[in-house]
């Protein structure tokens, strides 16, 4: 007879769940396994809010397998590594974002692309290897294979480094293979939230033009006097729209909601790129000619390799690179989840993990 789940995993830990679509969560008690041989046990302190965080427990993408425990932006201490880990030890402090695992075989895991296996399992919300679901980062533990660790570099404070472990990897993999990370080109960033505030930090970071195109005319100053935006146009004025016409190399499309892609796509020089980010429930809208006209190429891109995911935590480190955050404890998550939908935030939720044992 197969094991049930808890003679699989044995070990009690506290979290918060969905249980239905209302956007809301509730301290519950889940069950991890046990450290296996190629595992590391994670005390979380902090976890990030990401807005698919949002759209998972409420089902905007139809994929909710309730109880959802979510949280992928995973920031705390090494508690126990299994015998064949030798690249942590008890006291590292690690991150974990959004893969809990792959299938080290196909092509993409092979090229070290494991983010674009078709056997992914995800931190959340996902069938894992031994077929029970992936529980995330709002609790007071994780268990993760070791291939899907992050060291956080030093220097790098767990709170705010947490969003760089979904939010900065998936801005910074589209400008490193779309050569979107060179000093001098001009990028546009749509959406000032919880990526498009990194993606503006590291596309100044790597010498670049930034122009923020954002629905929230208040968030121009903070744009350009505390994150460093170069402009800021306000997506419903048509006059700013039309003088930013053909001039960005690349955009990086954030947006949470659906939008008409015509406005946006204009704004690219010809043979710009679109990069889509965002996973708005309901699908964008294109014509063929805000394409082909300009000879304009829109492409999607998913988080991003571990390998990239190191790479990003060593660099923001050197730059001193983290997010803008604003703490929540266990108790205030609900309040904060409703926030994020009103686009209330400046610009990530960050959930100090350490209150659920108070709060549950
Ligand atoms: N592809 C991937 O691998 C990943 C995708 N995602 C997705 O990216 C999206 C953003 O995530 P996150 O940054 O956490 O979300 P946030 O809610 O923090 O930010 C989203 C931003 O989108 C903008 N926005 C909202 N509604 C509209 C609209 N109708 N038209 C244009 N812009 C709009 C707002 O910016 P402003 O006020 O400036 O207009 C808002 O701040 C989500 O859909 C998420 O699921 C997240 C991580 C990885
Ligand atoms: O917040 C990160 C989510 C990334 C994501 C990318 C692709 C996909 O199919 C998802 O379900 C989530
Ligand atoms: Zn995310
Ligand atoms: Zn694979």
């Amino acid at each position: 007879m197969a094991p049930t789940e808890a003679e699989q995993h044995p070990r009690m830990a506290l979290a918060l769940a969905a249980h239905d679509a209302s956007g809301r969560v509730t301290p519950i008690r889940i069950s991890r396994r046990d450290t296996g041989d190629d595992d590391v046990s994670i005390q979380v302190l902090y976890c990030g809010i990401c807005h698919s965080d949002l759209h998972t427990v409420k089902n905007e993408w139809r994929t909710a397998i309730y109880p959802v425990v979510p949280g992928h932006e995973i920031a705390g201490l090494v508690t126990e590594v299994g015998k064949n880990v030798t690249k942590f030890s008890v006291g590292d402090k690690v991150g974990v974002g959004c893969m809990a695992n792959t299938c080290q075989s196909c092509e993409s895991c092979e090229e070290g692309l494991e983010n674009y296996c078709s056997k992914i399992t995800f931190t959340y919300n996902s069938h894992d290897r031994d077929g029970t679901i992936t529980y995330g980062g709002y609790s007071d533990m994780v268990v993760v294979n070791q291939r899907f660790v992050i060291r956080f570099p030093e220097g790098m404070p767990l709170d705010k480094g947490a969003p760089l472990l979904c939010a900065g990897i998936t801005v910074y993999t589209p400008m490193k293979y779309h050569g979107l990370n060179q000093p001098g080109k001009h990028i546009g960033i749509i959406g000032l939230g919880g990526l498009g505030h990194v993606a503006v930090k590291f596309a100044k970071a790597f010498g670049m033009r930034v122009t923020v195109i954002s629905t929230s005319p208040e968030k121009r100053e903070e744009a350009v006097e505390k994150l460093g935006a170069d402009a800021f146009v306000v997506s419903s004025d048509a006059s700013q729209m039309k003088a930013a016409k053909g001039t960005m190399h690349g955009i990086i499309n954030t947006a949470s909601a659906s939008m008409s892609m015509y406005p946006y796509l204009a704004l690219l020089k010809p043979q710009g790129k679109m990069i889509l980010l965002g996973l708005p429930e309901k699908p964008l809208q294109i014509s063929a000619f805000s394409l082909v006209s300009g000879g304009k190429t829109m492409a999607g891109s998913c988080m991003g390799s571990i390998r990239d995911t190191q790479e990003m935590m060593d660099f923001a480190a050197k730059h001193e690179l983290t997010a803008d955050i604003e703490v929540v404890d266990a108790e205030d998550v609900n309040d904060a989840l409703e926030r994020l939908a009103k686009g209330d935030v400046r610009y990530r939720f960050v959930i100090d993990v350490g209150n659920i044992i108070v709060a549950a």
